[in-house]
């Protein structure tokens, strides 16, 4: 697992330990474990050209100090500063060393230095970097993009927000990340995520002055150990019962792929409801439903005590009688995953009743939007509000509805008003088409299904979901039927890893 700590979280903590410690110490440990990145990421190191974009704070006296021990070994080390300021200690440092600092000339005309650099060090702003980039930081960053030389961030990418992951206007690009301490939540969750690269972690020593993190971001091992092993003496029924009520005359194929993602997941049995022609249809795909034809409006019957989980709203449709079937899956006692139509049934003044059902609950709820069905249920931000601030809007969501929140897209964000936020690691751009998500709501009510704990199924559920695209995609757009033939293939990695 991998932890992210908030940035007034990191300062407590680093302010805990620098009252013990020297001065100085912790931005020459930070220092040393980035010149040790660098060393890695150089083809030689003597005689290699290394350019520090350096701004006014601690993150630029951090490259400062790196770039001298880069110097003692031989780099040709230049640093360019931008900002009113420059850390003068580590200025004095990098000169003694050999190298050399002056101030950025301005956007006007290329930089020589760093057209001929073999590596770029970004520390220009780090944890105290606010909004997107000004002048002449943002300049000298698009000069840096544009020149051939890979480029470190020196603890965040300048300009994405520690935080939030939110890019406010020109952020760097890194191919690696080098942060100290613990990550930062930014770096976990896109905008902010795509900028950093590779993230590569160095210990200062302020480990024990943290608490439990904020964000988690599990590693393929943990999925393992939260995924369920059916014991030889399992049946059908201990294994879970999963109720899927998706789909509808008009969008059959909802429900043969919730049902094709529940079943490739791994459950006991799926119970299928709906119009006779997708019975049908469910049938002829998935002869192993138990599917019954069934109106909303006349029987919304979950036959207690038959079923652990209930996946309810894709391609369903809002019609009154499709709210009364939410309204009486809400009313049962086994965990109820809620997506697509059943979200939108729940949003806006019309929705205030179901809203409040799903606030009374005393088991578990998970909702699974995507940017645009998450603005509705707030409804006082745009699809872009949440997409640039992904983690505090699941937040807020799971907060307003008393429940599990799974936000899908760019980078999946599970959300739940007690505990850490996790982050899914897997997934592809390619997997934003018809029909993922419904093969994932029927991943994670598998899982439900199988006695998962509400926030653990989410995450493994989209774990495996973005894992299935990635085996199968190769590059290649992925359809949500793909996404059936990968499920088991993860599932398979997963086991092998675990
Ligand atoms: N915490 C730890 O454990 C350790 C932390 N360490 C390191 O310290 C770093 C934090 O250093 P920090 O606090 O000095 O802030 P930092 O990120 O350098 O930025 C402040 C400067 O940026 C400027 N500025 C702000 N926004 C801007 C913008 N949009 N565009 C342009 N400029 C902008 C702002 O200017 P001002 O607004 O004041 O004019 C101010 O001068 C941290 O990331 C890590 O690298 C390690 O050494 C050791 C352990
Ligand atoms: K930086």
């Amino acid at each position: 697992m991998l932890y992210a700590h908030t940035v007034d979280v990191v300062r407590e903590a680093e302010g805990a330990l620098m009252a013990r410690l020297p001065e100085g110490v912790l931005m020459r440990r930070a220092a040393t474990g980035l010149a040790t990145e660098c060393i890695r990421l150089l083809p030689a190191v003597y005689g290699a050209r290394v350019v520090l974009m350096v701004g006014s704070g601690d993150n630029g006296g951090d490259a400062l100090y790196a770039g001298a021990a880069l110097a003692r070994r031989g780099v040709a080390v230049r640093a360019l500063t931008a900002g009113s300021r420059v850390h003068q200690e580590g200025a004095a440092a990098l000169r003694a060393a050999g190298g050399r600092v002056r101030a950025f000339a301005g956007s006007d005309a290329d930089d020589s230095d760093l057209f001929g650099a073999d590596l770029i060090v970004d520390g220009l702003v780090g944890i105290g970097g606010r909004g997107g980039l000004r002048e002449p930081h943002a300049g000298l960053a698009a000069q840096a993009a544009n020149a051939p030389a890979p480029v470190v961030a020196v603890d965040l990418p300048s300009g994405i927000d520690a935080d939030t992951g939110e890019v406010a206007g020109y952020a760097v690009r890194a191919d690696v990340t080098v942060t100290f301490g613990t990550h930062k939540p930014g770096l976990f969750v896109d905008p902010g995520a795509d900028r950093a690269g590779a993230v590569r972690l160095v210990d200062i020593g302020i480990g024990p002055e943290l608490p439990g993190a904020s964000v988690l971001r599990p590693q393929p091992v943990d999925i393992a150990g939260l995924l369920p092993t059916p014991g030889a003496e399992a049946d059908k029924y201990r294994r879970g019962v999963l109720a899927v009520r998706a789909g509808s005359d008009r969008f059959r194929g909802a429900a043969v792929l919730a049902v094709g993602g529940a079943l490739r997941t791994g459950v006991g049995m799926v119970r299928y409801g709906g119009p006779e022609r997708v019975v049908d249809q469910v049938l002829a795909r998935w002869p192993e439903t138990v599917a019954a034809v069934l109106d909303p409006r006349q029987s919304t019957d979950l036959e207690p005590g038959r079923v652990a989980a209930v996946v309810v709203g894709p391609g369903r449709g809002t019609d009154p009688g499709d709210a009364d079937e939410l309204d009486a899956v809400l009313d049962s006692d086994v965990p109820v995953l809620v997506d697509a139509d059943g979200l939108t049934l729940m949003s806006g003044e019309t929705g205030r009743d179901l809203a409040d059902r799903v606030r009374e609950r005393s088991a578990p709820t998970l909702l699974t939007p995507h940017a645009g069905e998450l603005a509705r249920l707030l409804g006082d931000v745009t699809r872009e509000d949440v997409e640039v601030r992904r983690l505090e809007h699941a937040r807020r969501a799971a907060r307003s509805f008393g429940c599990a929140v799974l936000l899908k897209g760019s980078t999946t964000v599970i959300a739940h008003p007690d505990g850490p936020s996790v982050v899914n690691p897997t997934g592809t751009p390619l997997l934003a088409s018809a029909g993922t998500g419904d093969v994932l709501s029927g991943a994670v009510g598998a899982l439900l299904a199988s006695g998962v704990p509400v926030v653990e199924a989410a995450l493994c559920g989209a774990y495996l979901h973005g894992r299935a695209a990635e085996l199968v995609h190769g590059g290649a757009p992925v359809s949500a039927s793909d996404l059936l033939h990968g499920l088991p293939l993860a599932l398979a990695e997963v086991r092998a890893d675990g």
